[in-house]
């Protein structure tokens, strides 16, 4: 984990040169990179305090060149990560009572779809003003966040929102939106935001472990079967992702709302 911050601090402070040739130019760019200054979400506007680098790690694997030791980083960075999330993805199948391999040969997680991003938030003058990252569900089935000591994340239960500040040299795991719909609704996916401060930078590392790009996501036959109805629409997680990083709200609704049945 020490290495990925190193490795990440090293990329930020590249010279804006240097990481212009990853700017994002298309949602579904392997490798991107950029600053937001407005995000809109339909209903509301942001002003965003972040630099960010997005790269899409399994089953191919991308990554900029340089700083040069972030390439043997991330790949072993993201190997030990999907290991874990097949571990836990195992637990599931077991609480579901859903046979062993099933979840493994539906969502086929040999050729599991994994993206890797990291977060740069530096301290902002007027931290309440903006916002880090807006409220959002993450695509996926498990998400796995590490960050620099410093406090950011926050999670909505019931309507409020509560500081999640998880121990620093631990990894917080978030249930995501294939989680809730495979599941149908048995798991809920975590609404959360990272709020920004005046005095510290943070850096927040996260891992997306998804279902294959080409599996087609919806409620687990069986457990459709005992509840009767499937309460969420099927979509093949390529398109998901790609719908969520592009137009991610129809009428306010985020994708995971417009997936409801
Ligand atoms: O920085 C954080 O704590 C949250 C980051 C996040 O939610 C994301 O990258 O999806
Ligand atoms: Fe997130």
């Amino acid at each position: 984990m020490n290495a990925t911050f190193t490795a990440m601090r090293e990329f930020f402070s590249l010279p804006a040169v240097e990481k212009k040739q990853y700017e994002a130019k298309s949602a579904s760019d392997p490798i991107k990179c950029g600053n937001f200054n407005v995000a809109n979400t339909s209903n509301q506007i942001f002003t965003l305090w972040r630099d960010y680098l997005k790269l899409y790690v399994h089953p191919d694997f991308h990554c900029p060149h340089k700083p040069q030791l972030l390439r043997e980083v991330l790949l072993e960075y993201s190997q030990r990560t999907r290991k874990m999330a097949r571990k836990l993805v195992e637990a599931v199948s077991d609480a579901l009572e859903l046979e062993q391999d099933y979840v493994d040969q539906v969502l086929k997680l040999d050729s599991s779809f994994q993206m890797f991003a990291a977060n740069f938030y530096p301290p902002c003058p007027e931290p309440d003003q903006a916002i880090g990252i807006p409220p959002h569900t993450d695509p996926g089935l498990f998400t796995f966040l590490i960050h620099n000591g410093v406090a950011g994340l926050q999670i909505e239960h019931n309507g409020h929102w509560f500081n999640a500040d998880s121990p620093q040299n631990s990894i917080l795991v978030n249930a995501a939106d294939q989680l809730q719909i495979l599941s149908n609704g048995r798991y809920k996916s975590v609404k959360h935001r990272a709020v920004v401060n005046s005095e510290k930078e943070r850096i927040s590392i996260v891992v997306a472990n998804g279902p294959a790009g080409e599996a087609v996501v919806g409620p687990a036959a069986p457990l459709v079967q005992k509840d009767g109805h499937p309460l969420y629409r099927s979509m093949k997680y390529v398109e998901y992702v790609e719908s969520q990083l592009t137009k991610s709200r129809v009428d306010g609704k985020s994708l995971l709302e417009q997936q409801m049945i």
